[in-house]
């Protein structure tokens, strides 16, 4: 028996962990709204005054201009954030991002229109995300970066109109993922863990959802594989598994979290607490979809990790007060 020294296998400790069983009770206690139209495609808009009403192309472009935009609304102090008033409302967060668009176009400025963003002067995207707040809104300059850039690729490949892009993706989620991963750079949302190349696809991924939620899931916005998106991997739903006990962190996470770290894009904090997210909410549509299988009902056209991250998106921010005690992970990037 040859005793060779002790071979240390260095085991990185994971700080993210899926509960299969809080997962199990959230799709139970979601079973009943599920049913409810809000649950499905149309509380997009009925739930949304922000959202555009209509199905035409300015909506499709709307769509394409913020979701180009949708990413790092979160302030270093809660009390100190970039705020937009519109119609007598103020907005925070992304609704913030969306309340300047629709100030804009009733300013008569065409910011959805690729022949405007593409060519946009810093000033001019400075005087269209402007504050209400001395707070400005976060990445002002990468944001003028990924408008020119976006901009400019719709011209040149697409006719001006995400819509030619969305007709070229044949009907399918996945395709229309594919295109616009190609011919987007700023969409490509990636990351490396444990020597392995893992994808996220955050915006390009909420950019095909909210596709097929302003086309109503028709026409142009049939994709026959909707279902096969994942959650949109973003600071809020990882925040709201937790608070919901579908998702736990290590003690060691935690206090970073409370500290307010920044971590970078990649982090192995970042990769695990995003990658845990996805596979939460897959497991919770899967448990939804067999409550209902037992009940004699399919509702794979009605639930899905689309449908799932919207409520669960909205559960967030209708409930900020009694999430306070549970941290966001803190990144500043352009993904998500
Ligand atoms: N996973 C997921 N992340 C989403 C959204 C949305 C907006 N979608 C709405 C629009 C139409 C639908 O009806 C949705 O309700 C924004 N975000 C992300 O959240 C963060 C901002 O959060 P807060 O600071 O609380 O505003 C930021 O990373 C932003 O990129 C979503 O739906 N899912």
């Amino acid at each position: 028996m040859h005793h060779g020294c002790p071979v240390l296998v260095y085991v990185q400790q994971a700080d993210v962990f899926v509960d299969e069983e809080g997962a199990r009770r959230v799709a139970e206690s979601l079973f009943d709204k599920a049913a409810a139209a809000e649950f499905g495609l149309e509380g997009w808009k009925s739930l949304h005054e922000l959202n555009p009403q209509s199905a035409s192309q300015e909506a499709v472009d709307w769509v394409f201009l913020v979701d180009t935009l949708n990413f790092s609304f979160w302030s270093e102090r809660e009390e100190q954030r970039y705020l937009v008033k519109y119609k007598g409302k103020t907005y925070s967060g992304y609704w913030s991002l969306c309340a300047a668009v629709n100030r804009a176009l009733d300013e008569g400025i065409p910011i959805t229109s690729a022949s405007y963003f593409a060519t946009m002067t810093l000033d001019q995207v400075r005087h269209v995300f402007r504050s209400d707040t001395e707070v400005p809104i976060p990445l002002i300059e990468e944001r003028h970066w990924v408008l020119n850039e976006s901009g400019t690729v719709l011209l040149e490949k697409f006719g001006g109109s995400f819509l030619t892009c969305v007709k070229m993706s044949e009907k399918s989620a996945q395709k229309l993922l594919r295109l616009v991963l190609e011919n987007f750079p700023s969409y490509r949302d990636e990351a490396v863990f444990e020597s392995k190349k893992v994808s996220f696809y955050k915006r390009a991924q909420i950019l095909v959802a909210d596709t097929w939620s302003v086309l109503e899931g028709k026409g142009d916005g049939f994709f026959d594989d909707i279902s096969s998106l994942t959650i949109f991997a973003d600071y809020r739903i990882p925040q709201v598994l937790v608070h919901l006990k579908a998702m736990m962190y290590s003690e060691e996470l935690m206090k970073k979290l409370y500290e307010g770290t920044i971590f970078q894009s990649g982090d192995r904090e970042e990769v695990e607490i995003r990658g845990c997210s996805i596979w939460c909410c897959a497991l919770i549509c899967r448990h939804l979809l067999q409550l209902y299988e037992r009940k004699g009902q399919d509702m794979r056209g009605k639930i899905n990790a689309v449908l799932l991250d919207y409520h669960l998106w909205d559960y967030a921010r209708d409930h900020r007060e009694e999430m306070k005690d549970v941290p966001f992970h803190r990144v500043r990037c352009i993904y998500y």
